[in-house]
This record gives structure tokens, sequence and C-alpha cells, in this order.
């Protein structure tokens, strides 16, 4: 069974038991100990699995987010508000907005042709369904042009790559993003060492990225962010590859905290920083790197460890934003599922969203289209 096959796990998944549709998610904050599923009914308990990062990852985001739209549809909720609260969930990652938009893009324009409720319910979980298969199909696709990068980029293969964060399986239920290019490496036998960014203060690289390798038979080590750059400086790094939340006009990235700093190094070293994303993710509606809204989150998350586990004096004031931005001169590369863009100039991204949008309407691919 191929790797992808064996390591695709069941993310999310739509039921229609006879009480009522339900979306069901795989807590991801309980990975890597249990495999526990969530239950959500309505919108509501959706919007709460979503802040607390339950469902998580740009391109998923995306996905979860149009499944909610079709949730609210098909149990008569009020699919306008259901999908404002949707899309103020998580304010970063452009995928979410997204995905609302053009599931709830679909519903009104099904009602307004005269379909009904349930008609109208129909038309938008298809489109849900649309946008969770196209995602699927963008992982795979920036597997293999992230893949053709790094042969491009360092021919010799033995790849020691350092990522951030999770960017797999976990963030599209497909091969994901970055780790789908890391994937394609190890597959081809040219992974020597992935180096795992514990990725404070969620951990979502040891824990994810870490369950996901160790899933996937690779050679990797898990290492504290603030070790990065001593293993930058011993020569151990050939490319950081890592994903966004979204990418400006300038092509400005947006992507988990601590990864300017790892542009930074991999400027300062030589070493290739190559950003891999869907283009849902890629925002022309937002000029610059400025204009990106940072998520900042909860204080505890930086101060406890674990509930009433703390690791600073009761009271500490915290800065804790989600995501930090990264500018596109310091991106060797960002890698979608249609192609390449290096340097990634607003010309080049500009370029590439016209070719995709022009091939989405030769094939009816509505991934531009919202
Ligand atoms: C490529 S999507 C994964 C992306 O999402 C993560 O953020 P979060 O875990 O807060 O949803 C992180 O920015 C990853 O790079």
């Amino acid at each position: 069974m191929a790797d992808h096959e064996v390591n695709a796990v069941p993310v999310l998944r739509w039921e229609e038991p006879p009480e009522g549709p339900v979306l069901v998610l795989l807590d991801q904050t309980r990975l890597p100990g249990e495999e526990v599923e969530c239950f959500c009914t309505d919108v509501p308990a959706l919007v709460a699995a979503i802040r607390a990062l339950v469902v998580r990852g740009a391109p998923l985001l995306g996905v979860v987010g149009g499944y909610g739209v079709a949730l609210a549809a098909a149990r008569g909720f009020d699919v306008e508000e259901a999908s404002e609260q949707l899309a103020q969930a998580r304010p970063t990652a452009v995928n979410l907005g997204y995905g609302v938009r053009r599931v709830r893009g679909v519903h009104e324009r099904a009602l307004a042709a005269g379909a009904g409720p349930e008609e109208a319910a129909a038309a938008a979980l298809a489109e849900a369904r649309a946008v969770h298969r196209e995602e699927v199909e963008a992982g795979a696709a920036m597997g293999r042009h992230g893949w053709a990068l790094l042969r491009e980029l360092l021919p010799g293969g033995g790849l020691r790559v350092l990522t951030h964060c999770n960017t797999g399986t976990l963030v599209s239920g497909g091969e994901g993003t970055a780790l789908a290019v890391v994937r394609a490496a190890h597959r081809a036998g040219a992974l020597r060492r992935l180096w795992v960014d514990e990725t404070r203060p969620l951990f979502q690289g040891s824990r994810l990225t870490g369950w996901e390798a160790a899933r996937s038979g690779m050679a990797y080590s898990v290492l504290p962010d603030n070790a990065a750059g001593s293993l930058f400086a011993a020569g151990e790094v050939d490319a950081v590859v890592v994903g966004a939340d979204r990418v400006a006009a300038d092509g400005s990235v947006a992507n988990k905290v601590g990864s300017y700093p790892l542009a930074v190094l991999a400027r300062y070293h030589h070493v290739p920083f190559v950003v891999v994303a869907p283009l849902s993710t890629v925002d022309p509606g937002t000029e610059d790197g400025a204009g990106i809204e940072v998520e900042q989150r909860a204080g505890h998350e930086v101060t406890e460890l674990a509930p009433g586990v703390s690791v600073a004096p009761p009271g500490a004031r915290v800065y804790n934003p989600a995501f930090d931005v990264t500018p596109a001169e310091l991106v060797t590369a960002l890698v979608t599922e249609s192609g390449v863009v290096s340097p990634v100039t607003p010309e080049g991204l500009a370029e590439l969203c016209s070719r995709s949008r022009t091939r989405a309407s030769q094939t009816g691919n509505g991934m531009m289209n919202a």
C-alpha cells in the first residue's frame, strides 16, 4: 500500500445518521497519544472546535468552513449567521473565509434559482465535498512540484530538511502541503533526516508532525524551536520547507510563529527557504504583509504546559501571536498545486493565479471562484 494511502487519516468526515447530519473531526489536540473523534452537530460547536485547534491547518480550515455552511443548511440553521460565525472563528488563514464564501455562494445561488431548502442544502454539501477533494488533489500536486524543485536545488539527495509546525495529512486529509514535499522525497529515498521544530506553544510539530513522520517511517528528530540556529551553524540543514496560512499579493507569507526567524537563518546560511501552499492560501485582496491580521491567542497557552502546570509566575503578561510574517525577499520559492513561483514577486504570483483561474474555468474546477 502506497505511503500516502497508509497515512491518510480521517481528519474529518460527514455522516448522516437518522437524527441528522454530523461533522466528525479527528481531535488534533489529543494527538499523538489518543485518536479521539469530536462530533459537531451545530455551528457553535464547530466554531469552538476551530478555535481550540481540534481541527486546524489552513487548507483544512477552508474545508471545514465549507462543511460548516453545509451543516447549517442541512440542519435548517440561519446560513448567513452561521457563515459569519465560521468565517470569524480564526482571522489569519485566508482559506477559512474562502471555503465559507464558496459554499455559501452555491447555497445562495441555488435558493435564488428557486431550489427548496433541501435541494439548496444538497448543493452546499456537494460544493463542500468539492472543496475537500480539490485540497486533497492539490496536496498531491504540491508534493510533485516541490520534490522536483528540491531535486533541482539539491541534486545530490540525502536531504536534511527542517520543517515547522504541522503541514501534513492533518491539514487537508490528503498529502498536506510542506509535508507532502517531504513525503515525496522520503518515498524517493532522498530524505536523510527530517528536523521537526516542536513549535511552541502548542507543539504542532513534535505532536503532529512527529506523529505523521513516525507513521510514514521517516528518519526524524524533534528539536526545541530555539535549537534550530545551532543546526544551521553546524551545517546540518539543506533546506527549510514550511506551509502558509496566507500569502499576500506582494508575496509576504504568514505562517506559524517562528517561521520568520527560520527564513532569516536560512538566508544567512545560504539554505533554500521553501513555502508550500495551495492557491486557496494566496490572497490577492491583501496587498502586503502589514495587511495580514495575525491571530493573538490566550496567554495560558504559553504559561501553562497543561492545566495547572505553570511555567511562569501567576499574573505574567504574555505575548502569544499564533503567526508571523516573512517578507517575500526571504522566500526562495512558493510551491503551489499549479506550479512554482521563484522568486516570489507580485507579478509572478498574479500570473500563476491568472493561469490557474483560466484552467479552472476551462475544467469547471471552482478553486479560485470565491
Ligand atoms: C499549511 S496549513 C498548516 C499551517 O497551519 C498551522 O497553523 P495552526 O496549527 O495554528 O492552524 C501552521 O501555520 C501551519 O503552517
